[in-house]
């Protein structure tokens, strides 16, 4: 594909951006049915499930956590910060990384409360509920930073951003595929987060399966990369990078609340070669 085509592909992508609603999307992925702490099939309870699992079973160490594409979230890190002792968050847009910046400073105005999702982490590590708060100042602690990002870079962030060595570990949810044009662009810039990460550094990625769109907010329908299992494997292989685990979750119809058209939910655990 020519330059100017790929250009003009990622150019489109940014647009539909600049209407996307962090409370909104917050609203429609992280209250229930998606995220009920009550329910063992619920989609959120598997995710955080799958990241305490790879960062706790012994292979993922070191200094510095890179969370890509971040959004309004923190779920992904929940786990993470206490691994590392730094975590850093990336997003394209201000208004996400404004979002996270009013929580990690303890502001009013939060579009959600995270403490629930802070508990359930605390179960899933053996430690009491209650030692929510003692997490939520631990990742406070840990995050050094909230930066800007864009995976279609060869340099995905600014140069002084990491250390000369790299990330230690990188983490990844429902980003790629979603500010993607085409497979062939996910491709790439799986690459470029790669080129972020350091060699046998490890990467966690979360992502879509069959969905072709969603809605980033009223009306911001967004379009998506639609991905099977075999591609992900492929794009990973490709970009340089040696599968460890890939566990699927599928959406069953209560899950499928009319704010995408996602079918299921990949977990990726990889070691960069
Ligand atoms: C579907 S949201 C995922 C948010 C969050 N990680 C989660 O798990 O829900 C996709 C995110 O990618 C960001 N984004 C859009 N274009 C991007 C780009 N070119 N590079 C990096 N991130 C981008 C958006 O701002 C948005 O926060
Ligand atoms: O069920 N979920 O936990 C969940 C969370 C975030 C997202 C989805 C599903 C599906 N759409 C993506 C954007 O492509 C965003």
């Amino acid at each position: 594909m020519e330059r100017k085509q790929k250009e003009n592909g990622v150019a489109a992508m940014a647009v539909c951006y600049q209407g996307f609603d962090p409370a909104a999307y917050l609203q429609y992925n992280y209250t229930a049915p998606r995220a009920d702490f009550g329910r063992n099939d619920s989609i959120v309870p598997w995710k955080l499930a799958c990241l305490h699992r790879a960062f706790t079973e012994g292979d993922v160490s070191g200094e510095l956590l890179v969370d890509i594409g971040s959004g309004p979230t923190l779920y992904q890190v929940l786990s993470g910060c206490e691994v590392f002792k730094k975590v850093l968050l990336t997003d394209f847009l201000e208004v996400n990384r404004q979002e996270l910046r009013r929580w990690v400073q303890d502001e009013k105005g939060c579009n959600l409360d995270w403490t629930p999702y802070l508990q359930h982490v605390c179960k899933l590590e053996g430690r009491r509920p209650s030692a929510w708060t003692e997490k939520a100042a631990k990742l406070r602690e840990v995050i050094t930073d909230i930066v800007p990002i864009d995976v279609h870079r060869p340099h995905p962030l600014a140069p002084d951003a990491l250390p000369s060595a790299g990330a230690d570990c990188l983490v990844s949810c429902f980003c790629l595929e979603s500010v993607s044009p085409d497979l062939a662009a996910f491709t790439r810039a799986l690459g470029h987060i790669g080129g972020l990460l350091r060699p046998r550094g490890h990467l966690l990625l979360i992502g879509a399966l069959g969905e072709s769109y969603y809605f980033g907010g009223p009306g911001v329908k967004i379009p998506v990369v639609p991905l099977n299992e075999a591609q992900v494997c492929a794009s990973l292989k490709e970009s340089g990078f040696t599968l460890i685990r890939l566990e699927v979750y599928t959406l069953s119809q209560d899950m499928r609340v009319g704010v995408d058209d996602v079918t299921g939910v990949f977990f990726a655990k990889a070691r960069k070669d």
